[in-house]
């Protein structure tokens, strides 16, 4: 049986098994993904992130939920840059490509990743909430008690009618806490459960906050797995460019795992 070094890391909680396929190529089935995930036969983590080679860049990133789906992940691109560093790429500025495109990424002194987000440019107001796209498709519900929420049952409800059933979205619950500050819980689909935090969720509960409140470009977002903020610049009424996702990456432990 092969075995696989991995490393596990957190960006505000957001958890993911990293792969190094720059230094050593793997590929994994799909099947070994979820396994490596999977609390019963892995290590636990919201999803999984192969980093690979990629010509003129300094790093690949792929992506995978729990359940073995690809998307963008701002968490996991964050943590992905604290990898690549941990790995011998050095930046100071990082280039990447992920499946919505490239991004670019520093390290902050503090530690701190700041990683430029696509940019946005429709927010769709779906009766009082909003749907939006920043990597990752958005449902973002505002509110006013969101720690006393049932953000599994409430979430769960919205990924699953009909409208979104088939593709599947991530549902964020926000609530303003001051003008510039805002918290925000996320329900993810391809893990199917309320995450720590959500890093392209974070980044569209940000934008609308922006969108119907103007005259701010920076905002800080509390999840239940620490503290983020969001930048842009609003360049006409819908789009939003420049869009920054700042926040810590940690490595966790790492470890050797034999492959499913
Ligand atoms: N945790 C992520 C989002 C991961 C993708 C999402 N679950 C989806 O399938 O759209 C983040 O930090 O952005």
């Amino acid at each position: 049986m092969q075995e696989l070094t991995f490393y596990k890391y957190q960006g505000t909680g957001n958890d993911f098994v990293m792969i190094d396929a720059v230094t050593n190529p793997v590929e994994l089935s799909l099947e070994q993904i979820r396994k490596l995930c999977s609390k019963g036969f892995g290590v636990a983590t919201d999803g999984l992130i192969i980093l690979k080679k990629a010509a003129g860049l300094d790093f690949e990133m792929d992506y995978y939920n729990a359940d073995g789906s690809q998307s963008m992940c701002g968490n996991g691109g964050r943590c992905a840059v604290k990898f690549a560093k941990q790995i011998g790429i050095m930046g100071p500025t990082y280039h990447f490509k992920a499946i919505d495109g490239l991004h670019e990424a520093t390290i902050e002194e503090n530690g701190w990743v700041n990683l430029k987000m696509k940019d946005v440019s429709q927010v769709k107001t779906y009766g009082t909430d909003f749907i939006l796209n920043t990597g990752s498709p958005h449902y973002v519900v505002l509110t006013d008690n969101v720690k006393e929420l049932n953000v599994v049952e409430e979430g769960r409800k919205i990924r699953n009618s009909d409208p979104f059933k088939a593709e599947g979205i991530n549902v964020n619950f926000v609530q303003t806490v001051n003008d510039t500050s805002i918290f925000v819980r996320t329900y993810e689909r391809g893990v199917e459960n309320e995450t720590l935090s959500c890093g392209t969720g974070v980044t569209a509960a940000s934008i609308v906050a922006a969108h119907n409140d103007r005259g701010f470009n920076r905002i800080e977002v509390e999840t239940l797995g620490g503290k983020l903020a969001v930048e842009f610049d609003r360049t006409s009424e819908e789009h939003f460019e420049n869009i920054l996702l700042c926040g810590p990456a940690q490595l966790v432990f790492e470890g050797k795992i034999k492959l499913p």
